[in-house]
């Protein structure tokens, strides 16, 4: 069963065409990666998808449901979670403190309840040795762990993940790849927007690849980067 579909949807800025009659479906549990030139309109589609940013057409059934309409906290309260391109914690707070703040609004339980799941979540992304410290004195791995931190405090059945891994070392890169793939594993379904495209491939089952809005290709890593017309516009190899 799909936990994600989208049916046509486009989306303009005046008279800029940045989602154009995209559909695809995500099966509950898989890892989808998401790839495309500069500007394709990767991030506008996960805003889309979070209800940052309503469709001007088309629909988008999250669960089973009809989301299309439905405002973002809402349906982060359902299970939508994310990560920024660009992390902005709250520098003054500690890394604790950053994820009460996403849990308590996050999700639907008992503050009990945030406390302690967002402990275990410190453990599971490695942050646990720096709870106390303030977001502001972290180093580039440690906030894009936060934010990873943060987004599944929000207890997410869909987690998106919007460039992650970018400007990390390999080594950094390697260790934040496991702990992703640790999440994808315990059941969580994921769809991961990245231009590493050695670290989306060793965790994703799909890749999908849009250029000016519109979906190019979707399927198997290997064969979508065989494509020809993947090779051309997104890593502009002649073939
Ligand atoms: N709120 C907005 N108002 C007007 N134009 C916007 C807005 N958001 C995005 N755009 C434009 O839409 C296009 C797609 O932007 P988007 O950020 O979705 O692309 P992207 O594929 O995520 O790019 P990148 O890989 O550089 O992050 C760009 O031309 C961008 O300038």
């Amino acid at each position: 069963m799909s936990i994600l579909s989208l049916q046509n949807v486009s989306k303009s800025f005046e008279s800029l065409k940045v989602t154009d009659g995209v559909s695809f479906d995500v099966p509950k549990g898989e890892a989808l990666g998401i790839i495309g030139p500069n500007g394709a309109g990767k991030s506008t589609l996960f805003n889309l998808i979070t209800g940052n940013l309503m469709s001007d057409n088309g629909k988008i059934f999250y669960d089973g449901r009809d989301v299309t309409r439905v405002p973002a906290m809402r349906r982060c309260l359902n299970g939508v979670g994310r990560s920024f391109q660009i992390p902005q914690p709250f520098e003054k707070l500690t890394v604790f403190e950053n994820l009460v703040v996403a849990g308590a609004f996050g999700r639907d339980t008992s503050e009990a309840e945030v406390t302690q799941a967002c402990a275990e979540i410190l453990e599971r992304t490695e942050m646990i040795d720096r709870a106390n410290v303030p977001a502001g004195q972290l180093r580039l791995l440690e906030r894009k762990r936060l934010e990873l931190a943060r987004a599944l405090a929000t207890d997410p059945k869909l987690l998106l993940l919007d460039e992650i891994a970018g400007g990390l070392t390999d080594a950094e890169c390697q260790s934040l790849i496991q702990t992703i793939r640790d999440i994808h594993k315990s059941g969580v379904t994921i769809i991961w927007i990245e231009h590493v495209l050695h670290a989306l491939t060793s965790v994703v089952e799909r890749l999908l690849v849009l250029d000016f809005g519109r979906v190019i290709g979707i399927g198997e890593p290997g064969e979508i980067m065989e494509s020809r017309e993947v090779r051309e516009i997104y890593l502009g190899i002649e073939v």
